[in-house]
């Protein structure tokens, strides 16, 4: 199964991207939905999150109350550092299952909607090609700031907590330029995706199938030899 990650800043057009893979029947894993599935009321990080920022965090009923965390992490890099090492690796860990899922399901092509693909690095060990969506500085400042009604202050703070997006340019495979109107990003998207459909990918994920199966056999047998030595050891005890 391909890989391919879509990342870029806050705001830069991501959905917008994933979104036409989408339409083209393409699986997309989007890292910010996991992001609010691993938070709900009793999980794990939820119950971590309450340990270390406290009840000022949560609403009445028990849901994390969102704009609270927000106003403290992207004000304190340390706090934010405590939050990101407390739901990372659970979004990591849930993003791999979803990947196995869409392996075991035959997909061909599947992309992660990752917005800290090059912060986090994690998810980057297991991505074949990379999509860096940007828009120019101004342009992203004002669509964060109507997408999600913040002040200009919080929307600058918000970017700044990331890696500047013109490195992660840098970086990628592919970088398309949302600056401009939705029908050129479209444009732009289809014909990386009408790309990536024409490499060749039969013989890798082939050859991928194979490596998972023998992966899978060599684990059995090595788990039902260890048995069976375990039962012989015990048999001949009690002899
Ligand atoms: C701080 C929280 C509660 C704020 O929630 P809010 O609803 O305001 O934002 P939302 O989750 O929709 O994220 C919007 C965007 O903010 C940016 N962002 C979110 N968390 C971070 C972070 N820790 N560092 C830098 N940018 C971030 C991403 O670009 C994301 O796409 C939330 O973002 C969170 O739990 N963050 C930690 C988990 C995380 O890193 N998520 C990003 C996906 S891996
Ligand atoms: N080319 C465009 N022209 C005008 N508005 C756009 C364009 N692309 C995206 N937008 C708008 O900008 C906002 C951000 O776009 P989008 O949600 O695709 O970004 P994102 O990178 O996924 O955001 P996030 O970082 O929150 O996940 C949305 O309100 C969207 O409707």
């Amino acid at each position: 199964m391909f890989i391919v990650a879509v990342t870029g800043g806050i705001a830069s057009g991501k959905s917008t991207v994933s979104m036409i893979f989408s339409e083209k029947g393409i699986p997309v894993i989007d890292s910010d939905v996991i992001a609010r599935e691993i938070v709900e009321p009793g999980s794990k990080a939820w119950t971590e999150i309450r340990e270390h920022f406290g009840s000022k965090v949560f609403n009445s009923d028990s849901t994390l109350n969102r704009k609270a965390l927000a106003e403290i992490v992207f004000n304190d890099a340390e706090k934010r550092r405590i939050l990101n090492g407390i739901t990372h690796p659970k979004i990591q860990k849930k993003m791999f299952w979803e990947l196995v899922k869409c392996f075991f399901k035959g997909y061909q092509m599947v992309v992660v909607d990752v917005p800290l693909l090059f912060e986090t690095r994690k998810i980057l060990s297991y991505v074949d090609k990379v999509i860096t969506v940007y828009c120019d500085e101004e342009t992203q400042l004002e669509r964060l700031q109507k997408r999600m009604d913040m002040t200009e202050e919080e929307a600058k703070k918000r970017i700044a907590a990331q890696m500047p997006l013109k490195e992660k340019c840098d970086m990628s495979d592919f970088v398309i330029d949302n600056t401009g109107p939705r029908e050129n990003t479209k444009e732009e998207t289809e014909k990386i995706i009408q790309y990536l459909q024409s490499l060749n990918l039969h013989w890798e994920n082939k050859l991928r199938m194979f490596l998972l199966s023998l992966a899978i056999l060599v684990f059995l047998g090595v788990t039902l030899g260890g048995f069976y030595l375990l039962l012989a050891g015990k048999l001949k005890v009690s002899k």
